[in-house]
């Protein structure tokens, strides 16, 4: 059995939300690559903070007995609470006992997310924060129903876009695929460019970093970024915007990622204009910008993803690796 799971963005493609069935309850949850615990607002919250949320019942729920988790992101948010077995739908395919984590506190970044009813990891399961002992994502969990062991996203900008589980679909792509290992020793999707380019200006350098479909946008070395910008006239290192913004009509240099030898990946420079400061000003806000915070990665976000259909494949033909083709 596979798959197919509808997934669609917020206002400027800041997440996107899959509709997820928990026992009988429908949760919009942001499925995220980059992590591994999938968490749900839940009845354990402070009421206010459970208004507009799909919430989880835990009254209703089976626990885990003695079992917590904590979670810190990339971006400085976090979560925790305890955690229950529950049956998890996704797209058709079902997990009977799958951990759901339900949130008994959240940072203010979720306390301000009016959209999102929690999160779905899809990294590996050694990054699962559950404790004392680990849980299994939703695909390790429905990993043995399926065909192949691939999740395929095809994020669109501005359009609902789709999770296929299972399966890679000939139609969601123009030419071929291009694979890619994956270093999964730090639980991540993590890749290497071989080299990478700004337009027809390439780089020698190798790029490390990893497939998240939880972040919005390319998060780079800042001496990478500014040489970025370096090509954009008018592009400023705004303090006060948080990043490099430019003027809105600016033409931006394509995002090229050199892998597997000579294969490029390209995301468009209309994809790297990611949107308007703000209403009155003709500022936007880039869609590369500089990995500050807690990780000292490369983010390869929804921003590189959406100029793709990608396939995060476990190990259908050995190692994991990842799969990029043109959509
Ligand atoms: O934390 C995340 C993604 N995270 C996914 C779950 C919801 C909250 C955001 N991304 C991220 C990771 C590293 C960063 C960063 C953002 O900003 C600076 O460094």
């Amino acid at each position: 059995l596979n798959g197919t799971a509808v997934t669609s963005p917020e206002a400027n493609d800041l997440e996107y939300l899959t509709p997820v069935t928990i026992g009988n309850v429908t949760f919009h949850l942001d499925f995220d690559t980059g992590s591994a615990d999938l968490w749900v607002y839940s009845d354990e919250l402070p009421t206010d903070e459970q208004t507009g949320h799909a919430v989880y019942a835990t009254t209703d729920s089976k626990l885990l007995p003695g079992s917590s988790w904590e979670i810190l992101y990339g971006d400085g948010s976090s979560a925790g609470g305890d955690v229950f077995a529950d049956t998890v739908v996704v797209g058709g395919l079902t997990a009977t006992m799958q951990a759901v984590e339900a949130a008994a506190t959240l940072s203010a970044e979720f306390e301000r997310d009016a959209h999102s009813d929690g999160l779905l990891g899809l990294a590996f399961s050694t990054l699962n924060m559950v404790k004392p002992q680990k849980q299994s994502t939703f695909f390790d969990n429905v990993k043995s129903q399926l065909d192949l062991p691939v999740i395929a996203t095809s994020l669109k900008h501005g359009a609902p876009g789709t999770y296929d589980f299972g399966f890679i679909d000939e139609n969601k792509y123009t030419g071929p695929l291009t694979y890619v290992d994956v270093d999964s020793s730090r639980g991540y999707w993590t890749f290497t460019a071989d080299a990478y380019a700004f337009g027809d200006d390439q780089i020698s350098t190798s790029l490390t970093g990893i497939a998240d479909t939880g972040t919005t946008l390319i998060l780079l070395p800042s001496d990478t970024v500014s040489r970025y910008y370096a090509n954009v006239s008018g592009a400023q290192d705004s303090p006060l915007h948080g990043g490099y913004v430019f003027p809105c009509d600016s033409k931006l240099t394509p995002f090229t990622l050199v892998v597997a030898g000579n294969h490029s990946v390209t995301v468009p420079g209309e994809l790297i204009n990611y949107a308007p400061v703000g209403s009155v000003s003709n500022l936007c806000f880039g869609g590369i910008q500089a990995a500050s915070g807690l990780v000292d990665i490369n983010i390869f976000g929804d921003v590189f993803l959406k100029s793709q259909y990608v396939v995060f494949d476990a190990g259908s033909q050995g190692g994991p690796r990842l799969g990029f083709a043109n959509q």
